[in-house]
């Protein structure tokens, strides 16, 4: 199976890179990018081959675009009359809908939108994925296992995708600013910043492993360690006083709000 990725940014390179660790043979991958020399640069990093777009999409059995969302229009003309009957569309840009791209791919071609997220990168990505009014339950399947090889994926029905968009697309920003944050505050108390961010990030990564592994609802989880009279209960107050967690209900809100403004109007 062939596969190109279009556009060779963050998402489209860390795409790349999972498919070859997972296996995929680097010859049946191709990479295009509006910059060749960034196409050229990101295929050579992996043994895949570097392409024009429109050749790209000829020969791939799978088109992954991997664009901005204001790049898409353009990148669609590129490609619509190399695009062949049974070719699986995925597209992960954030706003754009299923029916933008089949309106303007030909009639019938099968379309997946997903949203991704960076954790791809490490093989713990989390995509949100939603069919479009073509796409067959083979590649449905096809799509899944995709973006299987770097992560969870879960289908969903595309009203979501704004929220997934909010909650896991965008949402690793949101934990590496806690870090950040966290970070700082080692710092103000006297730590070195090198020791802070040990402390962070394994901080971080248990708490992350205890909800996965136990399974237990956040707020037991959060109860056990607060213990009554105790430090943790004192901070989590401070954190109620500065509305932290309304904070984070607006913040989230917030993005789900863009990536709807975002959203190309109905044609
Ligand atoms: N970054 C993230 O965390 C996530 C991003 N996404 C979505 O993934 C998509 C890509 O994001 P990201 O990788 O961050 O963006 P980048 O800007 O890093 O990558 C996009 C790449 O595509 C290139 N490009 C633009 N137009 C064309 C074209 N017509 N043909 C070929 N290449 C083109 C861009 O070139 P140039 O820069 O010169 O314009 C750039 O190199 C976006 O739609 C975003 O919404 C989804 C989930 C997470
Ligand atoms: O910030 C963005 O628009 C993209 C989509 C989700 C994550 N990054």
């Amino acid at each position: 199976m062939t596969i190109a990725l279009l556009g060779a940014g963050v998402m489209g390179s860390t795409l790349l890179a999972a498919l070859v660790r997972s296996g995929h043979d680097p010859a049946d991958l191709l990479v295009a990018d509006k910059s060749p020399e960034r196409a050229e640069q990101v295929a050579a990093q992996h043994g895949a081959r570097a392409a024009r777009a429109d050749e790209a999409a000829a020969e791939a059995d799978v088109v992954v675009l991997a664009v901005k969302p204001q790049d898409m229009s353009g990148l669609i003309e590129q490609i619509h009359d190399d695009v062949r009957p049974g070719t699986l569309v995925v597209s992960i840009a954030a706003a754009i809908t299923t029916d933008f791209l089949e309106r303007r791919l030909p009639a019938g071609t099968s379309v997946v939108r997903v949203m991704p997220n960076t954790p791809a990168l490490v093989d713990q990505g989390m995509s949100g994925m939603s069919p479009g009014s073509h796409c067959t339950p083979e590649q449905l399947e096809q799509a899944r296992e995709l973006m299987g090889s770097v992560g969870r994926v879960i289908v969903l029905d595309e009203s979501h995708q704004d929220a997934v968009t909010a909650i896991s697309g965008s949402g690793p920003a949101y934990i590496f600013y806690v870090v950040e944050a966290m970070i700082e505050a080692g710092v103000l108390l006297g730590l070195p910043r090198d020791t802070a961010t040990e402390l962070v990030v394994q901080t971080l990564y248990g708490a992350a492993t205890m909800i996965r592994e136990t399974g237990a609802h956040p707020t037991v989880l959060r109860e056990q360690v607060s213990s009554p009279g105790g430090t943790s209960v004192s901070a989590l107050r401070a954190l109620e006083d500065h509305k932290v967690r309304a904070a984070f209900l607006t913040a989230m809100e917030a993005a789900a709000t863009r990536s709807r403004q975002l959203t190309p109007p109905p044609d």
